[in-house]
């Protein structure tokens, strides 16, 4: 995987990972907040992306399943890199991404896709600078997906929580197998803005003050 430059002017990626429930979506907004209120450029995307393979793939997860999904959620990834995350990283701004790399270790293995199938295929992709991983226990998650409702058929599958956590945790020790800079936030009992700036104080470790910086 492509390894972040060295451009002390440039912007970074972060991505948020996570099983459905642990609360992905609502860090990512605690996060972009924090982060704005400290004077710095912020960029929120999310996969599936609002690309047209984003758009195809998720027309399609209702009937395609395998490694036909997970090439397409990969290509996906690798166009939404060229075409939105490296333009605004250049540009200064830290890219937060809701779902990324981990998410495409673990979602298509619901399908019976090999983790080293799809370690292979997302292996040319941009290397966050900061991998973040939500746990949380899986009740607790389970719990919280039935109060907000499934968004997908791999969440409604009976016991998806408990093994969505344990693909996570697998992603994660591949991903540090790696070298990548990952951080685990537990968020079984965690508030979100909470959770929220623990990511933030990591961040603010690898960038320069506001002042600095301009
Ligand atoms: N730390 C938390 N404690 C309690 N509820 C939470 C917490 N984080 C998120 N939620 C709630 O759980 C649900 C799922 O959160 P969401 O951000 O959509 O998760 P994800 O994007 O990971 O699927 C939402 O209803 C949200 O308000
Ligand atoms: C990034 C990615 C997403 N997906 C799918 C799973 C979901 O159907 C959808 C993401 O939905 P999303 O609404 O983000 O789920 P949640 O908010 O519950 O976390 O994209 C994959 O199957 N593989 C991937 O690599």
């Amino acid at each position: 995987m492509n390894r972040p430059s060295s451009d002390p002017r440039r912007g970074l990626l972060v991505s948020v990972d996570g099983p459905g429930g642990a609360g992905k979506t609502t860090i990512v907004r605690h996060l972009a907040q924090l982060l704005l209120a400290e004077g710095r450029q912020v960029h929120v995307t999310a996969e599936p992306s609002s690309g047209p393979i984003g758009k195809l793939a998720v027309e399609l997860t209702p009937t395609v399943t395998g490694h036909a999904l997970a090439c397409l959620y990969a290509a996906d990834r690798y166009h939404h890199v060229e075409t939105e995350i490296k333009p605004r990283i250049q540009a200064g701004h830290i890219v937060i991404s809701d779902r990324f790399l981990a998410s495409g270790l673990v979602v298509q293995r619901f399908d019976g896709v090999d983790p080293v199938f799809l370690w292979q295929l997302n292996e040319e992709v941009e290397r966050p600078d900061l991998a973040v991983i939500l746990d949380a226990d899986p009740d607790v998650i389970a719990e919280r997906l039935e109060a907000r409702g499934p968004h997908n058929r791999f969440q409604r599958q009976q016991g998806s929580s408990l093994l969505e956590t344990r693909f996570y945790r697998q992603a994660h020790e591949m991903l540090d197998e790696a070298g990548f800079h990952t951080l685990a936030v537990d968020c079984s009992n965690r508030p979100p803005e909470r959770s929220a700036a623990i990511i933030r104080d990591e961040l603010n470790a690898l960038i320069e003050p506001v002042d600095a910086a301009n």
